[in-house]
């Protein structure tokens, strides 16, 4: 790192949305693939990652409650100096499409950025209220950069009949750009999104995670102890807690029908 001349870099901020239902080491190795992966470009100084769980009104099946899921994902991020999490989308009384939480947040940014510009310290202590990384010493140019942060397993959902509105995902690809860790991949926008091989399969789910721990099964070690022990305290995931939102059709799927009426 210093080798390299930071200060051509573009300052960017990692933002994954998901249910985190719950949150897995699997997810928290996502920032780290993708920020060793944005580093190398010579491109991009990753100065923030934030998860952003979804609220409760997705209506995904066996969601445990978004206080909860936030609670989790604080806990497990407790050990990362760069990660936070943001409960602001899960705080609202409906489910929030994707591309407006990235919106909210660019302008949080924004806004900020006029305030102050000079280094990538203030930029992710003042402007995201997020964790830092070291990098005071550096400084950066011009506003950070917001990018979405994802699996393979998410641009499937693109595909999705009714799921979700064609503009929003041309405006999350083609103008914030996807970091996507994944094997392969074409794509008319590939030119802003960014690929991270992944070198090191790692098939941890949420679903899985659910289905052991009513099993009564260990899941140690695919989870931080903190989370596992919060899981335990609350009895979060149960054979009823999985019934929650069984046969219930997902917000954006019943928000998408209404505003074809
Ligand atoms: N094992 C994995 N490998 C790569 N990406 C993953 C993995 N698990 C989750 N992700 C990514 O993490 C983000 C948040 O995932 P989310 O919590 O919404 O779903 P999930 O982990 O697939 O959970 P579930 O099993 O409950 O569907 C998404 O972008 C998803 O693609
Ligand atoms: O913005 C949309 O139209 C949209 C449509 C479907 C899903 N999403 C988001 O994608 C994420 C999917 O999470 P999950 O757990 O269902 O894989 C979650 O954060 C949703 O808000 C977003």
């Amino acid at each position: 790192l210093d080798r390299v001349d930071l200060t051509a870099r573009i300052p960017l901020v990692l933002l994954a949305c998901g249910s985190f239902n719950p949150i897995t080491h699997q997810h928290m190795r996502l920032f780290e693939l993708a920020r060793g992966h944005m580093h190398q470009t010579g491109q991009y100084e990753v100065v923030g990652g934030i998860v952003s769980p979804v609220s409760d009104s997705y209506g995904k099946q066996g969601l445990a409650l978004a206080k909860h899921r936030v609670t989790m994902a604080q806990l497990a991020l407790r050990t990362s100096d760069w990660v936070t999490v943001d409960d602001w989308e899960s705080q609202q009384p409906d489910w929030t499409e994707t591309v407006m939480a990235m919106r909210y947040r660019e302008s949080f940014i924004c806004k900020r950025s006029k305030k102050c510009v000079d280094s990538a310290l203030k930029y992710s202590t003042m402007f995201f209220n997020v964790k830092f990384q070291m990098l005071g010493k550096y400084h950066l140019q011009g506003a950070p950069q917001l990018k979405f942060l994802c699996g393979a397993d998410f641009l499937d959902t693109f595909r999705v009949p009714g799921l979700w509105q064609n503009d929003h995902v041309e405006e999350l690809v083609g103008r914030f750009g996807l970091v996507c860790i994944s094997r392969d991949l074409l794509f008319k926008h590939r030119q802003n999104i960014f690929l991270v091989h992944e070198w090191i399969r790692n098939e941890i789910s949420s679903t899985e995670v659910r289905r052991a721990l009513r099993r009564g099964l260990s899941v140690k070690y695919l989870l931080p102890d903190s989370v596992i022990e919060y899981i335990k305290e609350h009895n979060l995931y149960t054979t009823d807690s999985e019934l929650k939102n069984k046969d219930v059709d997902l917000r954006p799927l019943t928000k998408q029908a209404l505003s074809d009426c």
